[in-house]
């Protein structure tokens, strides 16, 4: 090989000497062109390595082209030797080093790293020995246990023999039995008694030497294989291992590992609370385990289960110790343990507004009281003059004390909140109007009062009326027990005109005194808990909940739980619709904020974060779900509903309602009503109540049931009324309670089946039979007692059994078909289908009426 470089000044015909300092052969040549130019080209020759071993060279490493020179180093005649410049040599030599130096750290590294394998195996085998050996140990204990319950059950039976047998017999005992309770020995299976019988007892087999340990890396093994001399010479030297053995031992080591890993999951059981009903998928969860899996194992047993499928605590339980689990069972109703928080130490009560409810007869003046105690007046905004649901306010006496008054409607259709009201109630005032007396209301409301165990205050209202007779009045209560203070009795009686607020004062005296005596205490500095008085779905404000507190303080931002609702407290107002920031012991407010409206007389408890709050209502939801499920008046899911119509047709005539109302207690109120109305043959199923108003889907629930929609104070919206109008669909709209009840009550008088009056009119007797070609047998008769009529009713009576009931077909006087034959006179008679009439037989007549009922209710 060469190479030509040009060489631009000196030409110098002969071949340069070679040097040290040059790595290639080179000379320069003369080049000669063309018009007399020449140029001198330098030429290399490049050698062929020559690499021989340093022995084998043979000739001296300074002959040759080094002859003459001086002293030349030992690197210098090296490289000459090996044909190559002295700086590649180094560099050569530099190269060799490192690589050597690379060599050693990799094989270090690489002995660390078989060394960490190595100890990670050691581990993982020992841990695996001692487990077998615990496994071991475990059944070796059982066993031996077993045998030992056996053998002292075996001693305890024979010494039972023993004692039953003669005494001569029992004098010889072969060998002394064990006594119950002593120790027997365990090691020897043979001094059993069972054994000494000639049975076996069934022992755990000596535990297993523990097998050979495998030898372990690094330690030194035992040969194996052909001994070649290879092997021998190498015998004692680490080998070094290639690549491809490390990297196999590697992916060995890491599967080894993945399948331990795999292993110790399945071994790592854990400890799974199961409630009454949980979720496939929160099962899962609570396992670690995947869904699929679970899933799997459902259809192994059979059941097609998907994620959101519950399982109740038994499957629950079979799934988790199939899982190799335990499991702890608790009930779900844990999640309500210590909602409420501790009860108040003493130390920290503080004096509290009474809360009073005022109940009477309708139009005895509760609201005009009211009013007349707080000037607002509401009278003359409520439809119909009635209070359509509770609602609570406090008033500020002159002296600075407080009055919360829950405000109860009047009517019977209420009574259920009321008695929610008087639950939640320090005091109550029942009102009687003076020119009225006691009526059906009050009795029911001093029973409800009685009932919650609270003190009774009368208020003899219209007392400016000239009829008034507060006496009278008194004397009446005497029969329900009440024994007012001026009849020697504990009950105060006020006489009040709500008109003319007149006696407010004293009624207000009644109340801060009877306050006084209960000596009614809240702890003001706590979370909030109370009840909810009153709920709606406002449009714009979203639903809105009022709600009385009872302990604590309510503030804006809290937690709350209300029933099966929950939210945090986005705002808090008054019932002047003024805001507030907190509300405390018995102060009525309206909570924004929840994501629906809690049913009336729910209580409500201020929690310390969203995850217990939604624990709470998600639990609550499930019980009322379940609930709903159970009960034969259950609001349910559309389909369920259906369902149950469609096969609940029993004897009894069912008017299914549907019933939408503006506020939760009016479709409450209604509900019950309705309800109550029913008897034993027909009866009014509200199907479904909400608040709200009517939208499609309430439509169809209606069409498909034949319900039709009661309205109480709310309206379809467009697309609801188009449909029902299309479907034929009954909207009724009412803004009067008491229409509505009379309404539903004709509906049902309606339906109730017509009565059959049965009204005896006359006998005949039967003195000839005739058979009459084509008409069949006609009774020749006699009436011997009133009258009989054409197309009556008869009864043939023979020895004075009713032998045949049908009708009669022909009733014939001289061959005329007559309206009517009287007593005394003779007549012919055929029966409708009949023809066994005999001669001496008795005809009964009678007249069926069909009477329309009316349904009775006490409301
Ligand atoms: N003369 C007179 N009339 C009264 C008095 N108090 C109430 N009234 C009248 O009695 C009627 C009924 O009064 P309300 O306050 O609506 O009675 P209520 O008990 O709240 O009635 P409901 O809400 O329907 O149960 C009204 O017309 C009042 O004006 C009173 O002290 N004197």
């Amino acid at each position: 090989m060469s190479d030509t470089k040009n060489v631009n000044s000196e030409s110098d015909g002969g071949r340069k000497p070679l040097s040290v300092g040059r790595g290639k052969d080179s000379g320069t040549v003369k080049q000669s062109f063309s018009h007399g130019r020449s140029k001198q080209v330098v030429v290399e020759k490049k050698k062929k390595r020559i690499t021989q071993p340093a022995g084998k060279t043979g000739k001296p490493a300074a002959a040759g082209a080094s002859g003459g020179k001086p002293k030349v180093s030992k690197a210098a005649e090296l490289a000459k030797k090996l044909g190559i410049t002295e700086a590649e040599l180094r560099a050569r030599q530099m190269a060799l080093k490192k690589r050597e130096e690379d060599e050693k750290k990799r094989k270090a590294e690489d002995e660390a790293r078989a060394e960490a394998q190595r100890r990670l195996a050691e581990e993982q085998e020992r841990r695996q020995q001692e487990e077998e050996q615990r496994v071991e140990e475990e059944a070796r204990r059982k066993a031996e246990e077993e045998a030992r319950k056996k053998a002292e059950a075996e001693a305890a039976r024979l010494a039972e023999e023993e004692a039953r047998k003669p005494k001569a017999e029992r004098k010889a005992p072969a060998k002394r039995e064990p006594v119950r309770n002593e120790p027997v020995p365990e090691a020897e299976p043979d001094a059993s008694p069972l054994a000494e019988l000639g049975g076996r007892v069934k022992r755990a087999k000596p535990a297993a030497p523990p097998p050979a340990k495998p030898a372990r890396r690094g330690e030194p093994k035992r040969r194996q294989g052909k001994l070649t001399i290879a092997a021998a010479l190498d015998g004692d030297e680490v080998r070094q291992r290639s690549l491809a053995s490390v990297r196999r031992a590697r992916e060995k080591e890491k599967e080894r590992r993945m399948a331990g890993q795999k292993d110790n999951k399945e071994k790592s059981s854990r400890e799974v609370i199961v409630p009454e009903t949980i979720t496939l998928q929160e099962l899962a969860n609570r396992m670690t385990e995947r869904v699929a899996d679970v899933v799997k194992f459902m259809m192994k047993q059979g059941e097609m289960m998907r994620a959101n499928d519950m399982l109740d605590a038994d499957m629950a339980e079979l799934i988790v110790e199939e899982f190799g689990h335990t499991v702890k069972r608790v009930s779900e109703a844990d999640v309500e343990i210590g909602l409420e928080g501790p009860d108040d130490d003493e130390g920290d009560l503080v004096g509290r507004p009474p809360v009073v409810t005022i109940m009477g007869h309708v139009d005895h003046g509760k609201t005009s009281l009211l009013d007349a105690m707080r000037s607002t007046d509401v009278v003359s905004g409520e439809a119909g003059g009635i209070t359509q649901h509770i609602g609570a306010y406090q008033v500020t006496l002159e002296s600075g004390d407080k009055i919360t008054f829950l405000d109860t409607p009047g009517h019977a259709a209420f009574s259920a909140m009321r008695a929610r009201g008087a639950d939640i109630t320090d005091i109550v005032i029942i009102v009687v109007a003076a020119d009225d007396g006691v009526m059906p209301q009050t009795i029911e409301a001093i029973s409800h009062a009685k009932a919650a165990g609270v003190p009774i205050i009368i208020a003899v209202n219209k007392i400016d009326k000239p009829e008034a007779d507060a006496n009278k009045v008194l004397t009446e209560l005497l029969q329900y027990d009440i024994q007012v203070e001026a009849m020697g009795g504990e009950v105060q009686a006020i006489e009040v005109s709500a008109k003319e607020k007149m006696g407010l004062d004293n009624l207000t005296e009644a109340i801060t005194l009877q306050a006084e005596i209960l000596e009614l205490q809240a702890n003001p500095d706590r979370d909030a808990d109370g009840v909810v008085v009153e709920s709606q779905l406002d449009k714009g404000r979203g639903p809105v909940a009022t709600v009385l507190v009872k302990r604590g303080t309510l503030k804006r931002g809290d937690i709350v739980v209300a029933g099966s609702q929950w939210g945090k407290v986005r705002a808090l107002v008054n019932e002047r619709g003024q805001q507030l920031k907190e509300a405390g012991p018995t102060v009525p407010a309206e909570i924004l904020g929840l994501d629906g409206a809690p049913d009336p007389g729910d209580p409500f408890v201020v929690v310390d974060n969203e995850q217990r709050a939604r624990e709470i209502t998600e639990y609550r939801i499930r019980m009322k779900k379940q609930a709903r499920g159970a009960g034969p008046t259950a609001k349910a899911s559309l389909e369920q509903m259906l369902s149950r119509l469609q096969s609940g047709a029993g004897e009894t005539s069912e008017a299914p309602l549907v019933v939408k109302g503006d506020v939760q207690g009016s479709v409450e109120a209604i509900t019950q009503a309705v309800e109550k109305m029913s008897t034993e043959e027909v009866r009014a199923r509200v199907i479904y109540g909400a608040v709200g108003g009517i939208s499609e889907s309430d439509v169809l629930l209606a069409q498909s049931s034949g319900a039709p929609i009661i309205a109480f104070n709310t309206r379809a919206n467009k697309q609801a009324r188009e449909l029902a109008e299309r479907e034929g669909v009954e909207i009724r709209y009412y803004s009067v309670i008491y229409d509505l009840i009379d309404d539903v009550r004709d509906t049902l008088s309606g339906m109730l089946a017509p009565e059959k009056r049965e009204t005896f009119i006359g006998y005949a007797e039967i003195l000839e039979v005739f058979n009459i070609t084509k008409v069949g047998k006609v009774a020749g008769c006699r009436v011997t007692e009133g009258v009989v009529k054409r197309g009556c009713g008869v009864r043939l009576l023979r020895d004075d059994v009713v032998i045949h009931e049908g009708m009669l077909k022909t009733l014939k006087r001289f061959k005329d078909e007559v309206p009517e034959v009287k007593e005394g006179n003779e007549c012919g008679m055929a029966f409708e289908r009949y023809e066994d009439i005999r001669v001496g037989d008795l005809i009964e007549c009678f007249q069926v009426e069909m009477i329309e009922r009316k349904l009775e209710v006490t409301n």
